[in-house]
């Protein structure tokens, strides 16, 4: 799968997307090396802060399927915003720890795409290395 088609893929899970409070969609792909795709969407609630990102959505769905960070090809998050809109703090945290340092991070909105990685989005991690 090329790049393209993820991103088209994390569309689709845009759709999915339950935002009652900032209407603010966003989705995200997990592709993995032999081809298996898990979708996430930001899931919203009354209580605002327990706000699930889209990216955190989809790379915990593809943990609960049994994968791991060897298993994971490289990771789309788009929005529908004017901007093309990078993880959260807390996500890039999350991301930091379940997928590879360099594993290609496509992010995208309707306009435009870029490709980064946790390397660029988070120097001088705090990891399990430092425990
Ligand atoms: O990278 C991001 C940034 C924000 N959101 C969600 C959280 C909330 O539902 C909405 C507005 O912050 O967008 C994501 O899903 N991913
Ligand atoms: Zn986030």
């Amino acid at each position: 799968m090329n790049k393209n088609e993820l991103v088209n893929l994390a569309f689709k899970a845009m759709e999915n997307a339950y935002v009652p409070y900032s209407h603010y969609r966003v989705g995200a792909c997990v592709l993995c090396k032999d081809g298996r795709t898990f979708y996430g969407a930001n899931i919203e609630n009354a209580s605002y802060g327990l706000a699930n990102c889209a990216e955190r959505s989809a790379i915990f769905s593809a943990y609960s399927n049994g994968v791991r960070k060897e298993d994971i090809e490289a990771l789309a998050i788009v929005s529908e915003g004017k901007t093309i809109a990078a993880p959260c703090g807390a996500c890039r945290q999350v991301l930091c720890e379940l997928i590879g340092f360099d594993t290609p991070i496509y992010l995208a909105n309707r306009e435009a795409e870029t490709t980064t990685s946790i390397r660029e989005l988070l120097p001088m991690a705090f990891t399990n290395e430092d425990l």
